[in-house]
């Protein structure tokens, strides 16, 4: 395992961009652990007035001490089964949740799929566009300018006018990836955004995401498409059960994932 991980690094050879220490994430869900409480707003209610005791508290260990380095130039894909702690892992490399042990270093803010402010769903694509370049850092005069090559690239047309909340899931999900993708990041994170998109976009996506990495970012990619993932990706890590089973180049990774899952 130690000389995979040599291996993925060195095809990077960059500076380090995110290390991951010994991380640890556990959600706690209250009033899970008894069968009988459904947690519904009746039982809360129920609960309150008969002054019974809190429900229990269940925790969910769903990262169990994770380590590893991404590198500029890294594109990494992240594969393995549902439930197996990629999002998880991914949210708590972008800030979203904390570690309750252990600990993670990044260079600069890492972009969850890149415009981390909610775009919003009363105003058009068109305005959102504008929102999420200034988002993003960009000075009115650049967001003007990026505006048509991003709304080309989303291949909404027309549809950019109309509200976001008219929008279909894979139609929001173009948008803030070509929000996304119209600036570098030093880390971007993209969570199965690209599964929703058809061929074209798909084809479109994954060359941008190249370019991303040239310009000397990392990219994470969290996706169940091993194709995609061996396409587009120099490196993968394979989560299993909330710890690292594989880490290595994105072939031998895609590989052995594939020979224990079909
Ligand atoms: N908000 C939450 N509260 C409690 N438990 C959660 C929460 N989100 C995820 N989990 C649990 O954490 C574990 C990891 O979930 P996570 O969403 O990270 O998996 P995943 O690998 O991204 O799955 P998928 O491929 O289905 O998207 C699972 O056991 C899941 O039930």
């Amino acid at each position: 395992m130690a000389e995979l991980n040599e291996a993925a690094a060195g095809a990077a050879a960059g500076q380090p961009t995110v290390i991951v220490d010994d991380l640890h994430v556990v959600y706690r869900v209250i009033g899970a652990a008894n069968g009988k409480d459904k947690g519904t707003s009746a039982t809360a209610l129920k609960r309150l007035l008969l002054r019974q005791q809190r429900p229990s508290v269940k925790e969910v260990h769903a990262i169990r001490g994770i380590s590893f380095t991404a590198y500029e130039g890294d594109a990494i894909g992240v594969v393995g089964r549902n439930g197996s702690g990629k999002s998880t892992l991914m949210r708590a490399i972008a800030g979203l949740l904390p570690a309750s042990q252990g600990a993670v270093y990044a260079l600069g803010q890492p972009s969850f799929l890149g415009v981390n402010a909610a775009l919003m769903s009363g105003l058009s694509g068109e305005r959102n566009v504008e929102l999420g370049c200034l988002a993003m850092g960009m000075s009115r005069e650049e967001a003007r300018e990026r505006h048509d090559d991003i709304v080309e690239f989303s291949g909404l047309e027309e549809s950019i006018k109309m509200p976001m909340r008219t929008y279909s899931t894979g139609m929001g999900a173009r948008l803030r990836f070509a929000i996304a993708a119209a600036k570098s990041h030093d880390v971007l994170i993209v969570d199965e955004a690209l599964a929703t998109g058809d061929r074209d976009f798909r084809q479109k996506s994954e060359q941008r995401i190249q370019e991303l990495r040239k310009e000397a970012g990392t990219v994470f990619l969290v996706s169940h498409s091993m194709k995609q993932i061996a396409r587009t990706c120099n490196r993968a890590i394979w989560v299993d059960e909330g710890v690292i089973r594989m880490d290595g180049d994105a072939e031998t990774v895609v590989q052995a994932y594939l020979d224990e899952n079909s």
